[in-house]
């Protein structure tokens, strides 16, 4: 069984806004519910655990969500230290070698059959799984002074979403590591490259979005209520 970690401490600074964006309102539900309804509906996921902010006023509490369990821990100044502090917080019964599922807060339309395909392919892999998807817009690299200095090349360039699939201890030990050389890990894969390992790339779908700017919303709740497979939470406490 999986346990799922999802990142929620961040501000959303680059939203703005009087709450963290992971907890605006989409359809009457706030969006984190939506990105844990999503990883919690695979029958192979056991609970969530849910990493806030110290000063998280937003929270509602939950600590159920369709009958699994939802715990809490405080996260970090940045992404990594809160996915290290959930999974130092995870249940003693998540052993070294069980896979840990990482999903951002923010995303909330995550298609059941592509986690379905991360895990099914994932758990295969000797070292983990990232959702991504491939690269199709023509790249431009800025200049300083807002002209273009060159078009980069495409070929092979994909956009790493999440979740992302890793064993409990191979990921605490390559988060670490970045930790303690200083190097700022932008996702979980980049943490365990730095280790040498190759995590595998899983096709995810482009409407798997992260809620990052105001313009994002109105996408995610256009996905959330009107898509085919969505996971619509109901109310629960
Ligand atoms: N110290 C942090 C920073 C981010 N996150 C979480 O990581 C996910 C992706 O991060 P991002 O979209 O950058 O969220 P924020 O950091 O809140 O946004 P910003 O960078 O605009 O402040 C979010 O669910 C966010 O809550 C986290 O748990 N801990
Ligand atoms: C983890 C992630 O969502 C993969 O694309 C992304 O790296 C998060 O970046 P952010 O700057 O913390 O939003």
């Amino acid at each position: 069984m999986i346990w799922a970690i999802v990142p929620a401490a961040g501000r959303g600074s680059r939203y703005g806004g009087e709450i963290p964006k992971q907890y605006l309102d989409i359809a009457g539900v706030p969006l984190i519910a939506y990105s844990l309804r999503a990883v919690l509906a695979h029958p192979s996921v056991q609970g969530a655990m849910v990493v806030l902010s110290e000063d998280d006023a937003s929270w509602p509490g939950w600590t159920q969500i369709d009958g699994k369990p939802v715990r809490t821990c405080i996260g970090g100044a940045e992404r990594a230290d809160s996915v290290l502090a959930g999974l130092s917080a995870l249940p003693d019964d998540v052993r070294p070698d069980d896979f840990v599922l990482v999903h951002d807060a923010a995303r909330p339309h995550l298609r059941a059959s592509d986690l379905e395909r991360l895990l099914d392919l994932g758990r295969g892999d000797p070292v983990g799984a990232i959702l991504a998807t491939p690269v199709r817009d023509t790249l431009k690299r800025a200049g300083g002074d807002g002209g273009i200095d060159a078009t980069e090349p495409r070929e092979r360039l994909w956009r790493a979403l999440t979740p992302q699939l890793f064993r409990r201890l191979q990921l605490t030990r390559a988060l670490e590591a970045a930790r303690d050389a200083g190097i700022a890990v932008t996702d979980e894969s980049m943490a365990m490259e730095r280790q040498g390992h190759r995590p595998l790339l899983v096709e995810g779908s482009d409407d798997n979005l992260k809620v990052t700017t105001p313009a994002d919303l109105p996408l995610a709740e256009f996905l959330l209520r009107f898509t085919r497979e969505r996971n619509m939470p109901e109310s629960n406490t």
